[in-house]
């Protein structure tokens, strides 16, 4: 019998809020306050989906909540994992969507203290969390290197 090593991974739901999602040139981060670990670090705005709640209507809560915008959202950045995911460490995957801000102005009002739109030269600018440095990277390449990508070695 195989086991399936991500099974049992907690949904999170993560929004790449670009400046227009026909014409993005600027892709926003926001920087964590908490939990200490992670705290400094560069992310996408989201969170984990409650129990009985829907991840479309989670990423809409979360970045309500966390910048007090209402956003439209595009097309899934997929990932690696069986349900177009990424994976954040051993116990997180993340579904991604782009998207625009439709109401509003983001603001670091809940778990963030910063938040930056990032063109093109500056998208490696801030320390990511680890699990997001192959999201911006897919990001770059999805949206046409309007973003840049990483730095060559
Ligand atoms: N939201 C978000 N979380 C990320 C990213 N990258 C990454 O490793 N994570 C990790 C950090 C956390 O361990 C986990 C998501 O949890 P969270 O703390 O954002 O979730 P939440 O807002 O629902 O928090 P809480 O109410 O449970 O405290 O995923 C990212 O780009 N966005």
């Amino acid at each position: 019998m195989t086991t399936d090593p991500r099974a049992g991974l907690r949904l999170v739901v993560g929004a790449a809020i670009v400046d227009d999602l026909e014409h993005p040139t600027r892709l926003l981060a926001a920087r964590r306050t908490e939990p200490p670990a992670l705290a400094g670090g560069w992310e996408l705005p989201g969170g984990k989906v409650d129990a009985g709640e829907s991840p479309l209507s989670a990423v809409h809560r979360e970045v309500l909540e966390e910048l007090g915008v209402t956003i439209r959202l595009g097309p899934h950045l997929p990932g690696p994992l069986p349900g177009a995911t990424w994976p954040l460490g051993d116990r997180y995957e993340m579904l991604v969507w782009l998207a625009e801000v439709v109401d509003g102005v983001p603001a670091p009002i809940e778990d963030h203290d910063e938040v930056r739109w990032l063109g093109a030269a500056a998208l490696h600018d801030v320390p990511w969390l680890p699990a997001d440095l192959p999201i911006v990277d897919a990001l770059a390449a999805r949206l046409g290197g309007a973003f840049g990508g990483s730095p060559k070695p």
